[in-house]
């Protein structure tokens, strides 16, 4: 099989070598990737695999212990302000003020970005992911995955042209996932984002991502799209693929050996 041409996209999100090690352990070690603007990268593994620990390296939550991070050309640490303007976050695990009116966060978040029509921003991005009639609900009384709606609408205020999606669709029902993903894709092309997804539903990775990196023990042990890695594996689907690496650290199956 032929290799994949260059990806000659703007390369709007990197790491080089990014080691991360806490009391020995390696979470991540000499971890290298480039998110392409325009392209959504899965970065997949099991519990334990790295994923939280590269995230926040890039959020500049956590210190990288080696490597370095550049978001849009810029390094990361050194002009960590101007990238933020241009990126956004959204986790299923991370909350807003539960004591605010659901409105009101949001036009907090819009007026620390700046928005010039916070409401009519707000209003639209509410109507798309369909929860106009969250607004005057008290943020800590929100089902979860009520919330995580929210936290994508407060991602998606700024116009970011980087986007870091944590488990979007981890606590969403069948039918929202679904929405949630149709929307997420819809608004990545429609403003041609770059977005960094993590999930453990490969429904959603075989949806959303164009390309997949699959992290083992902190190192990448797999990368390119959905359909080559299942092409290229001794496995039927991308979930077996899954379980594979988080068994073996491997995807490929050793030859029958001949005798
Ligand atoms: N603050 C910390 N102190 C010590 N060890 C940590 C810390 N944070 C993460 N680790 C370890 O680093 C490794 C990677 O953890 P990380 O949370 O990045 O995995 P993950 O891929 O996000 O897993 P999950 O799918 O369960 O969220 C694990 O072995 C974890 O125990």
């Amino acid at each position: 099989m032929s290799a994949a041409p260059p990806d000659t996209r703007e390369v709007i999100l990197e790491a080089r070598e990014l080691t991360r090690e806490f009391d020995g352990v390696k979470a991540l070690d000499r971890f290298s990737f480039k998110l392409h603007r325009g392209e959504v990268l899965g970065l997949l593994g099991a519990n334990g695999a790295g994923k939280t620990t590269a995230m926040n390296c890039l959020l500049g939550l956590t210190l990288p212990t080696g490597g370095d991070l550049f978001a849009f050309g810029l390094p990361l640490h050194q002009h960590r302000i101007k990238i933020l303007q241009r990126s956004n976050f959204s986790s299923a695990y991370t909350a807003l003020p539960g004591n605010l009116l659901v409105r009101q966060n949001l036009i907090v978040f819009a007026r620390i970005y700046g928005l010039k029509e916070p409401k009519k921003k707000i209003a639209e991005l509410m109507e798309l992911l369909e929860i106009t009639h969250l607004a005057d609900r008290v943020t800590g009384q929100l089902s979860a995955g009520e919330s995580t709606r929210v936290n994508l609408v407060k991602a998606f205020l700024n116009d970011p042209e980087l986007l870091m999606l944590d488990e979007p669709t981890a606590s969403l029902d069948p039918d929202i996932a679904d929405k949630v993903r149709k929307v997420v894709r819809k608004v990545q092309k429609e403003r041609n984002i770059g977005i960094l997804y993590t999930s453990h539903n490969m429904r959603d990775i075989e949806e959303v991502c164009d390309r997949v990196i699959f992290l083992h023990k902190g190192k990448i042990v797999c990368e390119g799209t959905p359909t080559d890695i299942v092409a290229q594996s001794s496995s039927a689907t991308l979930e077996d693929v899954f379980i594979k690496i988080a068994r073996d650290g491997e995807v490929i199956d050793e030859p029958a050996k001949q005798p």
